[in-house]
């Protein structure tokens, strides 16, 4: 394992202390999420099943051995767990490097507590240098590159990439995002925007950052 891997698998076990047994429990996506599939097979829960943010969790989820339900039938879901490409101060985050936006903001959006995993690398003062990803409906790719521009971004189509929802992903080079939830709701007001990744409207609750010294826990508010 890589030391940004060992820095994730930290992140993935000190995360497993927010599952609830008897509780659905949210899962994204990524390397960081599959780290914890890894844990919560070692550790076995009892948990009815999950709820799965795309069809590469869905699989690593049924393989370990755990049940996985429509968001429909799981009713109210108690906790979320994903990783995060950027994640500021105000666990403000930036999602979507995995393409998996859409499902995970709308997990994140009906989850109680959401728990955001990193390594310390993703931590910043300002969101943006990782490219932002913005999901779209296929004919309205340009105008809505188009207005990334106005808004002073570099949108570059993700190639050769569709999400698990059948769309297209614009990533924005060198947006700057001064007021995240500003941005959040300048991008969604644009016709043909289906999620922008930007979490501000809805950030993390609890942020676990695996960093060299040890598991570092940041709750919002806190
Ligand atoms: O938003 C995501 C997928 O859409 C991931 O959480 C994000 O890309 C981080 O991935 P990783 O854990 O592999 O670094």
């Amino acid at each position: 394992m890589s030391k940004q891997d060992d820095l994730k698998r930290a992140a993935a076990e000190a995360a497993f202390d927010y599952v609830r047994e008897g509780e659905y429990l949210g899962v994204g996506t990524g390397s960081t999420v599959n780290h914890f599939i890894d844990v919560l097979a070692e550790r076995a829960p009892e948990i009815p099943g999950c709820v799965s943010s795309s069809k590469a969790t869905t699989e690593k989820l049924r393989a370990a051995g755990f049940d996985v339900v429509d968001l429909n039938s799981a009713g109210a879901l108690g906790v979320y767990v994903d990783g995060a490409d950027e994640a500021n101060a105000h666990l403000e985050l930036i999602k979507g490097g995995g393409g998996a936006l859409t499902r995970e903001k709308i997990i994140a959006g009906a989850a109680r507590t959401f728990v955001c995993m990193v390594d310390a690398s993703k931590r910043v003062d300002l969101l943006g240098r990782f490219p932002l990803p913005v999901e779209v409906i296929e004919m309205a790719r340009s105008s809505v590159a188009r207005s990334l521009v106005k808004l002073g971004g570099e949108p570059e189509l993700r190639p050769g990439f569709v999400s698990d929802n059948g769309h297209p992903i614009l990533d924005v080079h060198n947006l700057e995002i001064l007021n995240p939830i500003e941005m959040e709701d300048a991008i969604n007001a644009l016709p043909g925007v289906v999620t922008v990744g930007l979490f501000a409207r809805r950030p993390a609750d609890v942020l676990i950052v695996g960093d060299a010294g040890g598991v570092e826990t940041v709750k919002r508010g806190g």
